[in-house]
């Protein structure tokens, strides 16, 4: 199906639903492209569990907080959780028939090698995202069933894929490939992806106009951290290497995942431990990372425990912070030049220790930031480095469901959506 073939079925509506479907949750936003204003939001947690919980928010105008309901009842599956998010809407006058919609934008996070754009849905790109479930099997089945649940609430509405990979597709092959057997490799479509793309790309582009400079001459290191957490190296606006590979798994340190570690640790808790693959699975995805240190992996909570003196917080802290600063000067390496450093989702852009713990020590690097203005609350975008250094220092939140909305109404619509 072409964009063109899907504007005819998109009437004239100016709005877009964003669906975020994680592995237990699923995400949403109801924005209006006609003017960028958010209508409703909401989440939908703890999918397929007896404590399943629906948070919807009727935003006012402006974006301000309106009405919020809260359900509480087991949800068995995505594809339940989207009805019941479509009833809310539908309570409000906005649900999934209403001709004020001109599509849906859902966040895939895998998109292979072939998705380097966002894509309007039909079968053969629904069979594509199928055929990567191996690669990312906590995500892209939750995405496939949101997007199923969502056609059929709505035949005519067009849908459009905005994947987390594609971003990073244009990392150069030394980057993207592993060092070993080619041939295996290829047959199994081993190789370094990347995700949170959506998030690096808008992030880089709105920290180069903090800078008051073109995206496409500025050298940016975005650092992506929230619960899965990932770096990127983006020069001139196009991402050159990024921390996560064939899946979500690799690079820094995360809420419940190990990151790096060598891959001999598997053969050994397999072999030694007499553990299954699947149980080292669960381990390292989900029981590992700042969980896995402390038994926290909320950051808010390790700094509290860090303040009382808590030292197993403290170690996890300062594990965490240490894989920061690798990459930090990883892809500072890579760069060659460097413009900015750019903090973004939950940590990054309210964990004052997790900045200044990151950067400290690489003054030499023309890094650092200054401590006034990294301890101010804030959220916009803003600078915390200190007045003239060689690099900026940024804290830019994200918005990935405004850039997923944009993206989506871009391809479904013939109005340029307003920046
Ligand atoms: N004020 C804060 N200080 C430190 N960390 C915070 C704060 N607020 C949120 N976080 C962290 O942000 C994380 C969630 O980030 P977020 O980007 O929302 O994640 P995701 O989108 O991956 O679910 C939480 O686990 C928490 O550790
Ligand atoms: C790809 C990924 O890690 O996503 P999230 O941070 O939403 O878990
Ligand atoms: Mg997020």
């Amino acid at each position: 199906m072409s964009a063109a073939t899907t504007n005819t079925a998109s009437a004239t509506g100016t709005r877009v639903l964003v669906l975020n479907s994680g592995s237990s949750s699923l995400k949403y936003q109801l924005l209006d492209m006609a003017d960028g204003s958010r209508l409703a939001t909401g989440l939908v947690e703890r999918i397929g569990e007896a404590t399943s919980r629906l948070s919807h928010t009727l935003l006012a105008s402006g974006g301000a907080p309106g009405t919020s309901r809260t359900r509480e009842a087991p949800i068995a599956d995505h594809d339940a959780a989207l009805k019941s998010v479509a009833a809310e809407l539908a309570a409000d006058g906005m649900g999934l028939e209403s001709p004020e919609l001109a599509a849906t934008g859902h966040r895939v996070v895998h998109g292979g090698q072939r998705f380097t754009e966002p894509t309007v849905i039909d079968e053969a790109v629904l069979a594509e995202i199928e055929r990567l479930v191996p690669v990312a099997p906590l995500h892209n089945p939750a995405n496939l069933m949101g997007i199923r649940t969502a056609q059929a609430l709505n035949p005519r509405l067009p849908q459009v894929a905005v994947f987390d990979t594609a971003f990073h597709t244009t990392m150069p092959e030394h980057a993207a490939r592993y060092a070993i057997d080619v041939r295996t490799a290829d047959e199994h479509r081993v190789r370094r992806y990347g995700f949170h793309g959506t998030s690096h790309a808008y992030v880089s582009r709105r920290t180069a106009q903090l800078l008051g400079r073109d995206p496409a001459e500025v050298n940016v290191i975005v650092l992506h951290l929230g619960n899965g957490a990932s770096a990127s190296a983006v020069r001139g606006g196009v991402c050159v290497e990024t921390s996560m590979g064939l899946t979500p798994l690799e690079g820094l340190v995360m809420g419940t995942r190990s990151g790096d570690v060598d891959p001999a640790v598997i053969f050994h808790l397999f072999r030694v431990a007499g553990m299954s693959v699947d149980e080292i699975d669960i381990l390292l995805n989900k029981k590992s990372g700042l969980l896995g240190l402390c038994g926290d992996n909320d950051m808010r909570e390790i700094r509290r425990r860090v303040d009382e003196g808590d030292d197993t917080a403290r170690l996890a802290f300062d594990i965490y912070a240490h894989r920061l600063k690798k990459y930090i000067g990883a892809y500072y390496a890579v760069l060659g030049r460097v413009d900015a450093l750019a903090f973004t989702a939950g940590v990054g852009e309210n964990s004052a220790p997790v900045r200044e713990a990151a950067v400290s020590g690489l003054d030499g690097l023309g890094l650092a930031v200054d401590a006034e203005l990294n301890a101010a609350r804030a959220d916009t975008a803003r600078l915390i480095s200190p007045e003239g250094a060689r690099v900026a220092v940024a804290v830019v939140p994200t918005d990935e469901e405004l850039e997923i909305a944009r993206q989506t109404y871009a391809l479904v619509s013939p109005e340029p959506a307003r920046e």
